[in-house]
Parts: structure tokens; C-alpha cells; sequence
């Protein structure tokens, strides 16, 4: 096997009312390389013990699955990892890992890499297609799985929208955020969300931006998630405040995105001011929509 490299773009789902169904990508990349080699070697870019454990380690437990797939034997391999997608923290760095993986498998055995190859893998270690889909492909993607299909559509997201992500220096695992939600929720949340939902993506569409504060609003996940997000409500009334068009959890959180065509700067300032308040300290990045994907590079 050569020497190869994934690219693959951060993604925060939900944005709001669309939970378990809207992602999209932004332009944050984890890089993947990897080569042949006997026993797992892996390097990560900075220092991550944890992802340095093989059995931890999304990418390294994907090849292993997708060689073993193909008839072969993992005999091992040697990887880097440049993590600029902080962990567990609702920018999909585990589906950056599975996309990453899956590619670069298909790359190495020549195979077409089809919908149903892709999700065949993808969901035996990540059952979020708002994640995987827009870090395979990019831009933002309205998605459903059911009865083992994946049902989905790409829509233009506006060019003159950019992503004002606050991360606090705390993680919150996805499983950790998906145990606080309830079985069952209410006719009228249910109405609440699907009209939000609906409004969120006609605000995109037709390009009007006022519409997006009430359409990112939600009752399915944010008010149970809150809980576990120092300062959440304090944050998202900043980012509003300070300009934001809207704003809500990017993923499961612990991260809070803010959609805006100006004032970046003030709207992430004031959001960590939010999050300081309640002695979280945290940073903030401002991101483009990342059109592209992921891609596959051959280093040598
Ligand atoms: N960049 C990565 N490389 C390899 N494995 C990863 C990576 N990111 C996450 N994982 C694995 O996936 C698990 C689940 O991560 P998760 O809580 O879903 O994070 P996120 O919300 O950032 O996707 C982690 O505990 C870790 O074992
Ligand atoms: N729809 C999922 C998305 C999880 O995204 P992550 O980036 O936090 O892993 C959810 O809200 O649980």
C-alpha cells in the first residue's frame, strides 16, 4: 500500500430544529495518513493519549473492519493524525475518522465507493448520517435512515453565511448527550419543531435571514442538553445580541453555533463572554461552509 492522506471537514449537525437530520460542513479539516505497517503505530498531531490507543481510535478500528470485510487479514498500519477537530465537543470528529477511513479503504482496494458501501460501514460504528453525509460530501444536507436506507438531499447553503463556533474547554460525549433525552416527547414540541425545521430550510432557500432566529430554535435536544452546558441560554441570547442571524448546539454540544454575515468577531466575543460568566472558558472560530468534502490524496 502507498502512503495516502484524508482530508475531511468538521460538521455540526442539528442547527437547531433539525435534529438527527441537518448537517453541515465547515471548513476545519482532520487530516488521516496512513501506510502499511506491521502492529498499529499511531501518531497524533497534538499529543492525544487517548486517540493513541488503537481500540479508542475511530480510524484505525474502520480500516481494521473494512480490510477484514474485503477477506483480508489487518496485519496493522502506521498512522498520523492531525486533530484540528477538538473531540467530543459537536463538530462530528468521530464521523471525520469513519469518512476518513472508509475513503481511503476504497481507495486501496480500487472499489467504487456507492451509497450503500458507505453506509454499510459508516453505521456499524456511527448511526448519524447528518454527520457522515456532510463530511463526505460537503455543504449542508437534509438526511433520514429507515429500514436500513439513507434518504437525503443536498441544498445550496448561502455563500455570504459563515459559522461562528464557540467551543468550551470541557468534552461531552456524544452517548453522554444522547442518554439525557427523553423517550417520548409531545404532540405540540413535535408541531414546534417540525414548523421551525421547515422554516429553517424555506429561510435558506428563498434567503431570508430574519426568519432564521425563530426557525433555529427547538424543543427536541437544546432543553435537555442545557443541562449539562454551563451558560447555554446566556450564550446563545450573546450571539443574538451581538448580530448572530440565529444560533443553537452545533451536535450534541458541547459547542454553540452562530450563523452570521457580518460581525463575527463581536458575535464570538460575546458568546464566550456568555460561557465565562459561568466560569467556562472556551474559544471561538470562525468558519466558512465547506462545498468540497473530503478527498483522498496519494503521498507517495
Ligand atoms: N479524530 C478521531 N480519531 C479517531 N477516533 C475518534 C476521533 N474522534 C472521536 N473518535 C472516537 O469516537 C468516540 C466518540 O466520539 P464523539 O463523542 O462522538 O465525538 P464527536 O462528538 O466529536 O464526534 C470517541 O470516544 C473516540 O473513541
Ligand atoms: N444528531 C446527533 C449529532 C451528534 O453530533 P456530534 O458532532 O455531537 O457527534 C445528535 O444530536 O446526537
Amino acid at each position: 500500500m502507498k502512503k495516502l492522506r484524508a482530508i475531511v471537514p468538521a460538521t455540526t449537525a442539528n442547527l437547531g430544529a433539525g435534529f438527527d437530520t441537518f448537517g453541515l460542513a465547515l471548513s476545519l479539516y482532520n487530516e488521516f495518513e496512513v501506510e502499511e505497517h506491521d502492529g498499529v503505530v499511531i501518531e497524533t498531531i497534538p499529543d492525544n493519549p487517548f486517540l493513541k490507543t488503537p481500540e479508542k481510535n475511530l480510524f484505525v478500528q474502520v480500516l481494521k473492519y473494512a480490510c477484514e470485510r474485503r477477506g483480508k487479514t489487518f496485519h496493522g498500519a502506521k498512522v498520523k493524525q492531525i486533530t484540528n477537530v477538538p473531540v467530543a465537543r459537536g463538530l462530528g470528529s468521530s464521523a471525520t475518522a469513519i469518512v476518513a477511513a472508509i475513503l481511503i479503504s476504497a481507495t486501496v482496494s480500487k472499489v467504487e465507493l456507492t451509497d450503500d458501501l458507505f453506509f454499510e460501514i459508516a453505521y456499524r460504528f456511527e448511526p448519524h448520517p447528518d454527520n457522515l453525509l456532510p463530511a463526505w460530501k460537503g455543504g449542508f444536507i437534509t438526511a433520514l435512515l429507515q429500514n436500513k436506507k439513507t434518504y437525503y438531499q443536498h441544498i445550496d447553503f448561502p455563500q455570504d453565511i459563515k459559522a461562528v463556533v464557540v467551543i468550551p474547554d470541557f468534552e461531552l460525549s456524544t452517548e453522554k448527550a444522547r442518554a439525557v433525552l427523553p423517550e417520548k416527547i409531545s404532540l405540540k414540541d413535535g408541531v414546534f419543531n417540525v414548523q421551525r425545521a421547515s422554516l429553517f430550510i424555506s429561510a435558506l432557500v428563498n434567503k431570508q435571514y430574519d426568519i432564521l432566529k425563530i426557525a433555529m430554535d427547538d424543543r427536541f435536544h437544546q432543553p435537555y442538553r442545557k443541562k449539562l452546558i454551563p451558560g447555554f441560554d446566556e450564550v446563545i441570547s450573546n450571539a443574538l445580541e451581538a448580530g448572530a442571524l440565529g444560533a443553537s448546539l452545533s451536535g450534541a454540544g458541547p459547542t454553540v453555533l452562530a450563523l452570521a454575515i457580518e460581525k463575527f468577531d463581536d458575535i464570538g466575543k460575546a458568546m464566550i463572554e456568555g460561557f465565562e460568566k459561568h466560569s467556562i472558558k472556551a474559544d471561538y472560530k470562525v468558519l466558512e461552509v465547506d462545498k468540497r468534502g473530503a478527498r483522498v490524496e496519494i503521498i507517495e
